[in-house]
């Protein structure tokens, strides 16, 4: 059965505010890390990550447990460089200790992704700390090197249709690949911090070569020093999915509605949150400012 939310008793969108505001606040004063592209990215990556495990066959892994809390999944090859995430946020649960790690790791990324100006993220608190027996095993994540087809099969372990895979993928506007973490070199043309359809626009309008990096791995590079991984430019070799890059690459809007909804819906996968009450939206500091 689906894991029953259970909201920190006594909380409400005010302390989640509090929680959102600390870490958007922790984000703009360390602004140097990775090359002054600030933690952002890998604050949204992490929420993936701890998503990502999910397996609707059997309602295992996902983030409802805050399983990455545990070496057994934090260590995970496909892990690597989230540490960084994992140590910014150790803090914000010092000063928080009643939020669930689940929801701090889901919470953190909404943030991330609203103080990037992506699209405002309802979100809904609820996810329960489990054992370390809960944690999934190593590779649920998915492999870069691979095609269109391949991504397509993967999502398809969390219902997801093709326009929600274009939308996801959308989030690699953000940040940088780095060579020790995953073995793909991202050059700094295009790492941000700003949220917007750049990747459509950008697979579409750059020529791209596929080359081996340092690494000996094989990436598409481009003249201005972008990069995409081969998952990345499996989305305009395959006809269903380059629909959709199109769509996104014209209509800026149309992606952030359609990302906002595939990410909840990544965040909140073999959750039940009936019992609860309607989702949050938070207030960005530049909203709480004026
Ligand atoms: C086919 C699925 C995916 C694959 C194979 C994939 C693979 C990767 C790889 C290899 C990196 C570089 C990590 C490093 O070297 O530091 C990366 C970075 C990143 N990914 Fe993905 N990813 C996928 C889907 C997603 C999704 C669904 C999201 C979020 C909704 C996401 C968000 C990010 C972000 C924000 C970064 C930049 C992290 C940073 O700059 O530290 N990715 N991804
Ligand atoms: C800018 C940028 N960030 C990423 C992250 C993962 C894969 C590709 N990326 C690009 N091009």
């Amino acid at each position: 059965a689906l894991h029953l939310a259970q909201a920190e008793d006594g909380k409400g969108l005010d302390d989640f505010q509090k929680v959102y505001n600390a870490i958007a606040e922790k984000l703009r004063d360390e602004d140097e890390f990775d090359g002054y592209i600030g933690y952002g990215p890998n604050l949204v990556r992490l929420s993936w990550h701890v998503s990502g495990t999910f397996d609707k066959n059997d309602n295992s892994g996902g983030s409802f447990g805050g399983t990455y809390r545990f070496k057994k999944e934090a260590d995970d090859p496909a892990n690597k460089g989230l540490q960084n995430a994992a140590r910014f946020l150790e803090p914000i649960a010092k000063k928080f200790p009643w939020i669930s790690h689940g929801d701090l790791y889901t919470l953190a990324g909404v943030t991330a992704l609203q103080e990037m100006q992506g699209p405002k993220i309802p979100w809904r608190p609820g996810r329960v700390d489990a054992d370390e027996k809960d944690a999934p095993e190593n590779g649920r994540l998915p492999d870069a090197s691979k095609d269109g087809n391949y991504v397509r099969h993967y999502f398809g372990r969390f219902g997801f249709s093709d326009q929600e895979i274009v939308a996801l993928l959308g989030a690699h506007c953000l940040g940088k690949t780095h060579l020790e973490n995953s073995g793909y070199e991202g050059p700094w043309g295009a790492a941000t911090n700003t949220f917007t359809n750049e990747f459509f626009v950008n697979l579409l309008n750059e020529n791209w070569k596929l080359e081996k990096n340092d690494a000996g791995n094989e990436q598409y590079n481009s003249n201005k020093g972008y990069m995409m991984l081969p998952t990345d430019y499996g989305l305009i070799q395959d006809g269903k999915f380059k629909k959709y890059v199109e769509k996104y690459a014209k209509d800026q809007d149309a992606f952030f509605e359609d990302f906002k909804s595939a990410y909840v819906k990544l965040l909140e996968n073999g959750i039940d949150f009936s019992k609860l009450g309607k989702a949050y939206v938070f207030k960005t500091l530049d909203e709480q400012d004026s």
